[in-house]
């Protein structure tokens, strides 16, 4: 590894609400939250409209007069050479087109969840990613958070026992009778939903607790049982649940997410045969996590409980808000010469779109044509 600081160079495209979530995140000192091999610095903003990029980055940072370069088109970024990396904060259906966009013109890519609107987009930017010796990631900031390895490491540990259950829920009250039928969460034309907007955080609990299990041995489920219960107001799913069963660890994930009504707590819940591990909502980000220990396997008696908190799935005195970790993984692969993450790698992306592939089937959902750009 480098002995020196390793500075990543990036460009976001889209002046929205999640970009905006990033920069905060990005611009601050890594030293902040413990981080000294890497440090982010944002030189240029990407908007469809140069006048709101610009007021963007005044809001954002805080900064009249901040540095970033600000373009007034998607295209223009990809061409600026001090631009070693790209952010896409854009809708769902502008994840593939821009990744291509970003790909082709030689930067590596950091996409927002989900990574594209199906498997097969995914592939075709995978393969892209090879063919230009490019680093590609999907921005699943939740992986990267502290409490992902606090949790990972109590499952895969064996203090707990062998995993059989998993019940996971992302669900909030998007007041989607007064949302415009044009917001993003509603509109079909934009990806619109319960699955592909908040479906990734219930199933990044179950790759983590199960797919990620070396017991697993990396196999796909074996089952996917789905259903959608759609909204009359546009027809995207308002709510929806589905099963995933590991064979290999027979052990079974519930995973549920919808627009109508938040998530109670707990919001996620793992059960293995000696404790149960219980996490509060929000699980995109979670702070409270309780651990219980059984009397003997596979009772429901609770002899001992150990809760422990953290702020903004961190240990406490870390600063920012939880986008950053991602951030960090992506500047240290790029400084290492690696194109995928061994966190977040392409394998996982892939099964989390083909797992939503296979509830949107069952469920019945089709998107207007134009949507999904490679079918
Ligand atoms: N990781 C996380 O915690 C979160 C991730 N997300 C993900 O980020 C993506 C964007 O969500 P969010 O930031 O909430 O969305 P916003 O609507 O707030 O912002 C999206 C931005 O994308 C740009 N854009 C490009 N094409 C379109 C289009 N056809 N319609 C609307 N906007 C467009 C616009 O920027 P401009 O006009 O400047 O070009 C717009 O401001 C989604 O894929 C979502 O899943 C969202 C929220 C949280
Ligand atoms: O990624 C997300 O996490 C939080 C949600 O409120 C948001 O809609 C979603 O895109």
């Amino acid at each position: 590894m480098a002995d020196s600081v390793f500075t990543l160079r990036w460009a976001i495209l889209g002046a929205g609400y999640i970009s905006g979530k990033f920069v905060s995140d990005i611009i601050l000192d890594p030293k902040t939250r413990g981080v000294t091999d890497v440090v982010h610095k944002l030189v240029a903003v990407g908007s469809r409209d140069a006048a709101k990029g610009k007021e963007f980055l005044a809001k954002i940072t805080g900064k009249d007069d901040h540095p970033a370069k600000i373009y007034g088109s998607y295209e223009e970024v990809v061409k600026d050479p001090n631009v070693d990396a790209v952010y896409i904060g854009v809708p769902h259906p502008g994840h593939y087109d821009l990744t291509t966009l970003c790909l082709t013109n030689g930067k590596h890519v950091l996409c927002e969840k989900p990574f594209t609107v199906n498997a097969k987009e995914a592939e075709a930017l995978i393969q892209l990613a090879k063919e230009k010796n490019l680093f590609l990631m999907e921005a699943m900031w939740t992986r990267f958070l502290p409490v992902a390895d606090y949790i990972s490491d109590l499952v895969k540990g064996g203090t707990l026992g062998d995993i059989r259950v998993l019940h996971a829920d992302l669900s909030g009250d998007f007041d989607i009778q007064n949302l415009p039928l044009t917001h993003r969460i509603l509109d079909p034309k934009l990806g619109g939903g319960a699955l592909l907007d908040l479906g990734p955080y219930p199933l990044v609990w179950a790759i983590i607790a199960m797919y990620e299990h070396p017991a697993n041995n990396k196999q796909h489920p074996s089952a996917i049982s789905a259903a959608m219960l759609k909204t009359p107001l546009t027809g995207v799913d308002a709510h929806t649940s589905f099963t995933l069963n590991f064979d290999q660890l027979n052990a079974q994930a519930v995973l549920t997410c919808g627009i109508t009504i938040s998530s109670p707590n707990p919001a996620l819940v793992i059960r293995l045969r000696k404790g149960n591990i219980i996490v509060d909502a929000p699980i995109y980000r979670p702070n409270v996590v309780k651990v219980q220990y059984l009397a003997k396997e596979g009772s429901d008696e609770v002899v001992k409980e150990e809760t422990k908190t953290f702020k903004n799935g961190a240990d406490e005195q870390h600063g920012g808000s939880g986008w950053h970790w991602q951030a960090d993984e992506v500047a240290r692969c790029i400084r290492d010469g690696k194109i995928q993450s061994d966190k977040w790698g392409w394998d996982k992306t892939l099964l989390e779109m083909k797992i939503f592939d296979e509830v949107r089937k069952q469920g019945q959902l089709v998107f207007p044509e134009g949507v999904e750009k490679l079918v």
